[in-house]
C-alpha cells in the first residue's frame, strides 16, 4: 500500500521535494502544509491544508511527513515543532531513483536525497539533510543534521561537517577537511583546510570571511 506523507512547505524548495518524492514513487502526497499561505492554494495540484493544527489534528492518518524549507536552521526548528505537534509522526525521506547510495551509507530520517546525488561508502548524513542534484559526498564522511548541500557541492573522502551547514553551489571540499556547525560554504569555494564553527568562508582556496550567528540568513 502506498504511504501517505505531507511535506511542510509549499516554496521552490517543496517543489523539488515533491518531484523527488513523486519520482520516488513510495509515498503518495496528501497536501502541503504552510502557516504563511492561504488556505485552498495549490502548487503543482497538491493544496495548502493547513499549517501545525491540521498536523495536530490529522497526524494519526499519515505515515510521514517531510519539512520541505530550504534554510537550515527554519527546517531544524519545523522539524522540533513537528515533534510536539505531532508525536510519533515519522519523517519520511525521499530518494530519488537517479541518486546512488554506496554500500554502508546512512541517511538520517527527513532528509532528501535529489537527482544525480551519490552518496559514498560508509558515508552518513543526518537528519533533515538536503543533497541538491549532482552533489557527492564521498567516501568515509559525515555530515551532521540539517546540513544542506547546494546543486554541484562535491566533497572527497572522510569529510566532516557540522550540524547546519550549507555547503552553497559549486562548492567544493577537499578530502578529509573538517568544517564546523552553522558554517556557510560560499558558491564556487574551494576549501583546502578546516573551517571552525558560525564562519562564512569563500574563494580559493577557501578562507574564513565573517562569523555567523545560528539562523542566520544565507539564502
Ligand atoms: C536550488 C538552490 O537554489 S540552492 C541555493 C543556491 N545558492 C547558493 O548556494 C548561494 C549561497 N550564497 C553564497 O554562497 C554567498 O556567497 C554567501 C552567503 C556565502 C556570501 O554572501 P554575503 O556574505 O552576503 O556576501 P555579499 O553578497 O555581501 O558579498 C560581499 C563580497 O564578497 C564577494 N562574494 C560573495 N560571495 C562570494 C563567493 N562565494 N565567492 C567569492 N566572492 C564572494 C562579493 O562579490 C562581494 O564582493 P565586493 O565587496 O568586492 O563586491
Amino acid at each position: 500500500m502506498v504511504k501517505k506523507i505531507v511535506l511542510y512547505g509549499a516554496g521552490g524548495h517543496a517543489k523539488a521535494v515533491a518531484d523527488t518524492v513523486e519520482k520516488q514513487g513510495v509515498y503518495a502526497i496528501t497536501g502541503l502544509l504552510d502557516d504563511n499561505r492561504p488556505i485552498g492554494s495549490q502548487v503543482y495540484g497538491y493544496e495548502i491544508m493547513g499549517g501545525l493544527d491540521w498536523l495536530t489534528r490529522h497526524g494519526e492518518e499519515l505515515d510521514g511527513v517531510i519539512v520541505a524549507i530550504g534554510d537550515n536552521w527554519t527546517r531544524a526548528a519545523l522539524a522540533e515543532s513537528i515533534r510536539k505537534a505531532a508525536p510519533g509522526l515519522p519523517f519520511a525521506t525521499a530518494i530519488h531513483p537517479s541518486a546512488q547510495l554506496a554500500r554502508g551509507s546512512v541517511i538520517g530520517d527527513g532528509s532528501v536525497i535529489m537527482a544525480g546525488a551519490a552518496v559514498g561508502s560508509d558515508s552518513r548524513l543526518g537528519e533533515h539533510t538536503v543533497m541538491y542534484p549532482l552533489t557527492s559526498l564521498d567516501h568515509d564522511s559525515r555530515a551532521g543534521a540539517c546540513t544542506s548541500f547546494a546543486p554541484k557541492a562535491v566533497t572527497g573522502g572522510g569529510v566532516l561537517i557540522g550540524d547546519y551547514t550549507a555547503i552553497a553551489i559549486g562548492a567544493t571540499l577537499a578530502h578529509s577537511v573538517s568544517i564546523g556547525e552553522h558554517c556557510v560554504i560560499g558558491a564556487g569555494a574551494t576549501v583546502l583546510g578546516n573551517i571552525p564553527s558560525h564562519t562564512v568562508a569563500y574563494g580559493t582556496p577557501a578562507r574564513p570571511v565573517r562569523e555567523r550567528s545560528a539562523g542566520e540568513r544565507y539564502l
